[in-house]
């Protein structure tokens, strides 16, 4: 019996929740009693260390039908386009690169099948840096199920409503939302057309909601907007595909039930989905186009402190209202390396050439900004408060410079004229 209607979710973020799919299927006051309820089996999944300090520790205990260690050998599999970290296919390149959208296949293609390494930096065995993928699919995984033993995903829809069935429950994701699936959750993707997206794969920290400092306990993304499913289990007995990405390589086995079969479970490790509608931009009342950390949504500590192994960014519907100010991005050169893709709408920073579903890349230091068309418009615009509307862009930004893969180098979706649209500035008058 399949028991997936209509999700429900629990507000806030890492909480510790609790929830069964059947009353009484959680033990309470232990984790683990001699005799579980109802016969399940109770599995803790660790996602930090035993030991790792409280306000870092992250694990769930899952109460379910079979035990997850039930299943023949992994085999290694074709990967396709997938790639991890460290990522030398082909040397460091510096340019700056933008790539038209990714293509909806023809072929019936499901989430896993359609997923395309772009980049990526750091190291998934070493627990940092990122992996950068796209996606696009037509059909609904079936019988099978993926998860990422070498990080967390971070999953930014662009086209298509999508139905993500966990291990944790079903959470539902349009464009707009974004979803986080923690490193080692079971999950399929189902869809009903056709279908892409973005992934960062995070093979650090685990994302979180960044401090608020002198804004104060209120804004940017809010802990109560995130959803975490409540528990829903399948009681399926039929041979289930289960993808592992472990070191990079896709590997594959085959249970004989789906192993998304946990009747309840309670924890701070589990998936959630936030709807970027829900942020709180804050931005400039009086002058100056301000860093683009106020619209951090999640970010993902390293062990230096303020810099992050990934931020994840986002340019929402806003006002724009700073006197005297060039509005749009400036020109600048970063440190930190931007991996930029555009769920709908125009970005404030280019007028043309960046599409929905396409991606670009500004690697460390290296010189970006607004193109021709944007800087010419943006002196001469008349001030009065201006809203940007329609569009949602967003970074993942990185400490470490990205390495794009040979096949993000040499796919035909690069625009090989993108410098361009820094060509022609007249130069300034002495
Ligand atoms: O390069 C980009 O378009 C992203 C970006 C936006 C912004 O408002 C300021 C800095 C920045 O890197
Ligand atoms: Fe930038």
């Amino acid at each position: 019996m399949t028991r997936s209607n209509a999700p429900a979710y629990m507000p806030g973020f890492g909480n510790h929740f609790s929830t069964e799919a059947v009353a009484g299927a959680l033990p309470v006051g232990r984790n683990s009693p001699q005799k579980t309820p109802l016969g399940l089996y109770a599995e803790q999944l660790s996602g930090t260390a035993f030991t790792a300090p409280r306000t870092e520790n992250r694990r769930s205990w899952l109460y379910r039908l079979r035990p997850s260690a039930q299943h023949p050998a992994y085999q290694p599999m074709d990967g396709g386009l997938v790639r991890s970290g460290p990522f030398d296919e082909v040397p460091p390149n510096p340019n700056r690169m933008r790539w038209n959208p990714l293509p909806v296949p023809e072929a019936p293609t499901d989430w896993v099948e359609g997923l395309v390494t772009y980049a990526g930096n750091g190291d998934a065995d070493a627990d940092a840096g990122v992996g950068i993928h796209l996606y696009a699919a037509n059909r609904s995984m079936t019988d099978r199920v993926f998860y990422s033993a070498d990080g967390e995903l971070l999953i930014v829809p662009q086209q298509g409503a999508h139905r993500f069935v966990t291990e944790f429950g079903v959470l539902e994701a349009q464009p707009g939302h974004i979803v986080l699936i923690p490193r080692g959750v079971r999950f399929r993707v189902e869809v009903d057309g056709p279908s892409r997206g973005y992934v960062c794969e995070n093979y650090g920290a685990a994302f979180r909601i960044p401090d608020l400092g002198p804004i104060g306990a209120n804004g940017l993304a809010n802990p109560r907007d995130f959803e975490t499913p409540v528990a829903t289990f399948e009681d399926v007995d039929r041979p289930t595909e289960c993808i592992q990405k472990y070191g990079g390589q896709l590997w594959t086995t085959t249970f004989d039930h789906s192993p998304l079969d946990v009747v309840a479970w309670h924890g701070n490790y589990a998936p959630c989905r936030y709807d970027t509608a829900r942020f709180n931009t804050i931005n400039t009342v009086s002058f100056d186009h301000p860093d683009p950390s106020i619209f951090t949504v999640l970010t993902s500590p390293s062990d230096t402190p303020g810099v992050a192994n990934c931020d994840f960014v986002i340019f929402p519907p806003r006002w724009m209202v700073a006197e005297d100010t060039f509005r749009p991005p400036w020109f600048h050169r970063n440190v930190m390396s931007e991996f930029m893709g555009l769920v709908t709408g125009a970005y404030d920073a280019k007028a043309d050439g960046f599409a929905p579903g396409g991606a670009s890349l500004h690697n460390r230091m290296s010189g970006h900004g607004p193109d021709q068309a944007t800087y010419d418009a943006a002196i001469k615009a008349e001030l009065k408060p201006h809203r940007i509307e329609g569009t949602l862009a967003f970074m993942f930004e990185t400490r470490a410079p990205i390495r794009v893969t040979k096949w993000a180098q040499t796919t035909p979706l690069m625009q090989l004229d993108y410098d361009d649209c820094w060509s022609g500035f007249d130069k300034g008058r002495v």
